[in-house]
């Protein structure tokens, strides 16, 4: 059956989902406090680069199922489900920030006429789910249900995972809205677990601590390959072999980012804090992630001695490949040292650029090709896995770079080639190629 689905948020939750839900042909309005974006959106364009997005969006917006609007009442108006997917982001004391979650429960409370479930899509602490629903409760007459259903998808691969997403989690007390929820879920034939709202609510961070354990786990392993001489490349291959270990999220690098992982691990210490439990484990996550973000810059340190009057190029500069998100972009930390130790910073992005400028330091400059960043440029750091960053030659970095040295941050080039080609070059966890330069 055909539902009226209100989404609150057009972050990339709030807009895949509000996509994805009416391409299944469900009829939704998306409302944001954004008046712009929400403008922009009106006229078909995408606030966010996300691959296959814009497509789908302009499909459903002249299919006339999908719609924008930047008033609460006319997105609530008659809806089946009202789904939240404002932001949570972090506080300076690392607990998630809940400003947004209530403004919306205010929304609901002023504007909501008919029964409808209330569907949690935003990363939320254990318990918050019950305290929109006494929040709303309390404020409005009108009868409503609230549903836990977190959200799995990755940025960059958003659209994909939507439709092809290895589970759809239902957190509800009452059978009827998890029902509903089960039911506007159905078209996309994904298969539903189904729980309490609080098991629910846990699975979200659980599932994300867990995954930015596996990476500062490898890294953990890949920085001892580099000091006992073994390559975390066969390393992960051979530990990915085992089934119960699996081969995914075995990456080795400079740390996860983004705006997930750093945000809710630091959450999850703070909520297991709030009921005298010490996360030992994910503190030490963490830490390794900080230390890891810094790599590179030790590297070249040690390689050059000092980065004074050094130019680097920082290839790539979004958190992941395929996303013009910044936000916990290992590219903030990188720079951020390296003006500090008084390198000049050139860096490019094939799509985050424009973000970048508003975060990365001032001082940093920006070339407008990859090629343009690495010509005359001291060392290239690789920061981002970019197609177009991986598919570099051998040739163009010698032919670009003052001192043809790489500090790849991706493990994205081959260490034989960058030997065979004379390059120095260092990457996480794997042999050195290093010829014997001698710097002023
Ligand atoms: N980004 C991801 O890949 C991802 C994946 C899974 C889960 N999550 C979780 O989903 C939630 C949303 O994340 P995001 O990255 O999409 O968010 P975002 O910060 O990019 O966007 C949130 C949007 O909500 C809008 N908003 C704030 N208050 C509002 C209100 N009262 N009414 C209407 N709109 C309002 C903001 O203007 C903004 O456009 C977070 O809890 C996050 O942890 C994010
Ligand atoms: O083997 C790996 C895999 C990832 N990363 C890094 O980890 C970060 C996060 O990557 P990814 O998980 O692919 O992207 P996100 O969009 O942040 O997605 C994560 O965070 C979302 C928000 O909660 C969840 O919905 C997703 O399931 C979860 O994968 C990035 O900096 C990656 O470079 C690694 O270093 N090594």
């Amino acid at each position: 059956m055909k539902r009226k689905i209100a989404v609150v948020g057009t972050g990339y939750v709030g807009l895949v989902t509000g996509v994805a839900l009416s391409e299944v042909g469900h009829t939704v309005t998306c409302v944001d406090v954004d008046e712009v974006k929400i403008k922009r959106m009106q006229e078909g364009l995408s606030p966010i680069f996300e691959p296959g997005l814009s497509e789908l969006m302009t499909k459903n917006i002249n299919e006339g199922r999908l719609s924008f609007t930047s008033q609460h009442q006319e997105a609530f108006k008659s809806a089946d489900a009202i789904y939240i997917a404002v932001g949570t982001p972090q506080k300076e004391d690392g607990t998630a920030d809940l400003c947004f979650i209530e403004s919306v429960a205010e929304n609901i409370a002023s504007h909501l006429k008919s029964y409808a479930v209330i569907v949690t899509k935003s990363t939320v602490p254990v318990g918050t789910n019950d305290y929109i629903k006494s929040f709303i409760g309390t404020r409005t007459d009108t009868p409503f249900d609230v549903v836990s259903n977190p959200e799995f998808l990755r940025e960059g691969s958003a659209v994909q995972d939507t439709f092809h997403g290895d589970r759809i989690v239902i957190g509800a007390d009452s059978p009827i809205a998890g029902d509903l929820i089960e039911e506007i879920n159905k078209p996309f034939g994904i298969s539903v677990f189904r729980t309490d709202i609080r098991s629910a609510e846990m699975i979200k961070y659980a599932s994300n601590a867990f995954l930015a354990t596996k990476i500062s786990f490898v890294n953990e392993i890949a920085n001892l390959c580099d000091k006992l001489d073994a390559n975390i490349d066969d390393v992960a291959k051979g530990m990915g072999q085992d089934q119960r270990i699996g081969d995914k999220f075995l990456n080795a690098g400079i740390g996860y980012g983004g705006s997930c992982f750093p945000k809710d691990t630091n959450a999850l210490v703070q909520i297991a804090g709030n009921v005298e439990h010490e996360f030992t484990l994910l503190k030490a996550v963490i830490e390794v992630n900080y230390k890891q973000q810094r790599l590179l810059v030790d590297k070249a340190r040690e390689y050059f001695g000092s980065l004074r009057g050094k130019t680097i190029a920082m290839l790539g500069l979004a958190f992941k490949p395929n996303t013009d998100d910044m936000r916990e972009a290992a590219s903030l930390v990188l720079a951020e040292e390296l003006v500090l130790a008084g390198a000049t910073v050139v860096g490019y992005d094939p799509i985050a650029m424009e973000n970048a400028k508003k975060v990365l330091p001032e001082a940093v400059n920006y070339a407008d090709s990859a090629l343009g960043a690495i010509h005359n440029a001291d060392a290239a750091f690789i920061v981002t896995e970019w197609k177009e960053i991986c598919s570099l030659t051998t040739e163009q970095f010698k032919e670009n770079l003052k001192d043809a040295v790489i500090f790849d941050g991706r493990n994205c080039f081959n260490v034989e080639t960058m030997k065979s080609a004379n390059l120095d070059y260092f990457s996480i966890g794997r042999p050195i190629v290093k010829t014997q330069k001698e710097f002023a």
